[in-house]
């Protein structure tokens, strides 16, 4: 059996994004590959849409007598000449192994684990965009909160980005509000990697075809040297994957743990990658309901009440649409599920902008504008994705919550309407 000394190549990690939550996992995986260097290369490249940033006055690094205060300049350079970044993190330190990088495919290159943190509008893009730039033997990790919704259905990112650039992509979700992590504070997160068989070289017996619950299935016809197979996604869908090269170290659970875990940020490691994908989407939905509860003063028994159809119907949409993979419990007992459900609708950014707009009686999109220097609600996208997908089906009657948002969202019901919306007959089931 291999042991870990006798891999001769360490993998390279690259992160795509940089917003708040990317620049947040940035900075712990720096952490983290500095501590294990028997696993990682050091330096951890970090892709970064460039733009032009002022200073503002109020902060730290804000020096009258200096070009750099006085003048927008390059996002890029700030971070790399800062170590920070001051327009989505502002505050931290991070660690001096980021490296910031404007170039997506220059970020990517030689890189074995690729972890996407976007807001999910852009994913699509960007993924376009390093197709045929990165290692085909990469493996993914999607940090991403949200559902990609068009003509072939609901999915998840995990599976479009691994079948648009041709590797494995696991998950990782939980109750991270990015600002908690980033200063440290406690907080767990639940990764669900499932590692495709065919990067084990001596795969067990319930990895084998006919075995795995999710199909991945070996097929050791070398090529370039690697052996091939195939991951079936909860869909059914082919991907053709390269296997892991025997060099690196095999990306088990206890080795991705390795790379994500820190002493304030505690991972559980699962399989079930639609469930925890599921819970960051779905979550963001039920996290704008009860900003517009709590914009209305109700009080925390009502916030609580959408908190519980919420879950339900979290788990009635993985069910119906993903049956093949998803477990409840990655719902009612994981950080993904329930935990991040909690954390959203008490602080998240959905929850207050939601909150905002219906004390002010604006429209949720310019709360958004005025209060959240650039980052992105995902809560309300989501919120029509999901309806676009239900009612193609005519099941938005399955789903009451999610539909209210919607509905709410687009002016043809108030907050006050939520209790009837939801109270129709069935929901919750
Ligand atoms: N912020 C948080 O507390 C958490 C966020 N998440 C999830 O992580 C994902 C990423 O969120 P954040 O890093 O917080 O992003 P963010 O909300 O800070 O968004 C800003 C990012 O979007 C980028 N951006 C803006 N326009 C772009 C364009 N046209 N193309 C590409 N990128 C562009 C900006 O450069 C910046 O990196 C989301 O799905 C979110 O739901 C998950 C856990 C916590
Ligand atoms: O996903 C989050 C916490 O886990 C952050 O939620 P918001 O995007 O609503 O801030």
């Amino acid at each position: 059996m291999a042991t870990l000394g006798i891999h001769s190549k360490k993998h390279k990690v690259a992160i795509v994004g940089s917003g708040n939550w990317g620049t947040t996992i940035a900075k712990v995986v720096a952490e983290s590959v500095a501590e294990h260097p028997e696993l990682f290369e050091e330096t951890v490249q970090m892709w970064v849409y460039e733009e032009q940033y002022q200073i503002p006055k109020d902060s730290k690094h804000h020096d009258p007598g200096s070009e750099v205060s006085t003048k927008p300049q390059k996002l890029t350079e700030l971070i790399n000449g800062l170590h920070e970044n001051v327009k989505y993190l502002p505050g931290i330190p991070l660690p001096h192994n980021i490296v910031a990088n404007p170039d997506a495919g220059d970020t990517v290159r030689d890189a074995t684990i690729l972890i996407f943190n976007l807001p999910h509008q852009f994913i699509g893009r960007v993924c376009d965009g390093l197709k045929g730039k990165i290692v085909p033997y990469a493996r993914g990790i999607s940090c991403i909160k949200g559902v990609e919704v068009s003509d072939k259905g609901c999915e998840l990112f995990s599976d479009s980005i691994g079948e648009k650039l041709g590797i494995y992509c696991g998950a990782l979700s939980g109750a991270n509000i990015a600002t908690e992590v980033a200063l440290e504070k406690w907080s767990e997160t639940t990764v669900a990697y499932d590692p495709p068989s065919m990067d084990s070289k001596h795969p067990t017996p319930h990895e084998t075809p006919t075995g795995s619950p999710r199909g991945s299935s070996l097929n050791l016809t070398a090529l370039s040297g690697h052996a091939t197979g195939e991951i079936i996604s909860p869909k059914g869908k082919k991907t053709k994957l390269l296997a892991l090269p025997s060099e690196y170290p095999p990306l088990t659970h206890a080795n991705v743990k390795k790379l994500f875990h820190r002493p304030y940020f505690h991972v559980r490691m699962v399989s079930d990658v639609a469930g925890v994908s599921l819970g960051g989407a779905l979550k963001n939905i039920v996290a704008v309901a009860a900003g517009f509860v709590e914009g209305l003063g109700w009080g925390n028994n009502a916030k609580a009440a959408v908190m519980r159809v919420g879950i339900l119907e979290e788990v009635k949409f993985g069910k119906m649409f993903f049956a093949s993979s998803v477990k409840t419990e990655t719902f009612t007992e994981e950080s993904c599920g329930v935990a991040d459900l909690i954390t959203t609708c008490s602080g998240g950014r959905n929850f207050r902008c939601a909150k905002m707009s219906i004390e002010e009686k604006k429209p949720i999109g310019e709360i958004e504008e005025r209060e959240l220097n650039g980052q992105k609600l995902q809560g309300t996208s989501t919120a029509y994705e999901v309806n676009e997908f239900l009612a193609k089906q005519g099941l938005e009657g399955e789903f009451p919550l999610f539909t209210a948002v919607w509905s709410i969202l687009e002016g043809k019901h108030k907050p006050e309407d939520i209790p009837a919306l939801i109270e129709r007959e069935g929901s919750g089931k």
